[in-house]
């Protein structure tokens, strides 16, 4: 178990295996926008205001976010979305032809656009795509409207997971729409995973992804219930 906050910033490690992050790096504003209906800065209404919970699922492809997602929402009791699955249903179109006919800056743009919209539900776990808080906006934007968590798994896993699924991820696949070889795939996974590392570390909380689905579930909820309370301690103090 490690922790990775600067020693200057709060911190609470929990039992469980997750790695947190300064807490000080969420600005005190975004708190504020996770008020439901609270249009004022008056306290009394912080302090009587229901406290908005929007987890987001972040990580690289095949790490689980679509799996684990939807029992987060179940312990949790919040509604599920998976945005891979909202772009597609507002395109009419899959990922892969969403990124041949519109090019990967295409699908951008529409990821962009259905992550805003999450903003419409307050209580919501998210499965991100793959690359969407690669993008700094979408990662600060994602920061300030929920709980941010990475679910980290290595190249090894990744390659395991993906064997059979290519198909459907255009960034795993050749110039011809083919999933790449194993190990034009493993090259391409390290790559990935060195260029994004970074943006991958920089929220809320990371997790160990390579356990059992219930396992990761159980420890989000864990890191979700402690977020909330200092939500609220934040708010009233
Ligand atoms: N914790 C886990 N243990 C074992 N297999 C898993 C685990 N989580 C996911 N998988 C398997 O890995 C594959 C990819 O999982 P999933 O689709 O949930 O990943 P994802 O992070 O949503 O990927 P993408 O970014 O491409 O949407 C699936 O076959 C799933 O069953
Ligand atoms: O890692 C990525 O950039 C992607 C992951 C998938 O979830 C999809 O959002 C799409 O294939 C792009
Ligand atoms: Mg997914």
């Amino acid at each position: 178990m490690v922790c990775r906050a600067s020693s200057s910033a709060p911190c609470t490690v929990t039992t469980s295996g997750w790695i947190c992050q300064p807490w000080k790096s969420v600005p005190s504003y975004s708190m504020r926008s996770l008020k439901r209906g609270i249009s004022t800065e008056s306290n009394q209404a912080y302090k009587t205001a229901p406290v908005a919970m929007r987890i987001y699922l972040s990580g690289f492809m095949a790490s689980g976010k679509s799996t684990v997602g939807p029992l987060v929402a179940e312990r949790r009791d919040l509604d599920f979305l998976d945005l891979d699955d909202a772009i597609e249903d507002e395109a009419n179109r899959s990922v892969p032809e969403i990124f041949a006919i519109e090019g990967e800056l295409g699908f951008r743009q529409r990821e962009t656009k259905a992550l805003w919209a999450t903003a419409e539900n307050d209580d919501v776990v998210v499965s991100l795509g793959g690359g969407t808080i690669v993008s700094k906006e979408n990662r600060d934007w994602a920061m300030e409207h929920g709980l941010v968590v990475t679910l980290q798994v290595d190249a090894d896993t990744i390659l395991d997971r993906v064997a059979d699924e290519a198909d459907h991820r255009p960034l795993l696949q050749d110039e011809n729409e083919q999933p790449l070889a194993r190990q034009a795939m493993r090259r391409r996974i390290e790559q990935m995973l060195s260029e994004r590392r970074a943006a991958y570390e920089q929220v809320h909380a990371v997790v160990d992804a390579d356990r059992e689905p219930d396992v990761v579930a159980s420890v989000i909820d864990e890191i979700a219930t402690v977020w909330k309370h200092r939500g609220e301690v934040h708010n009233v103090g």
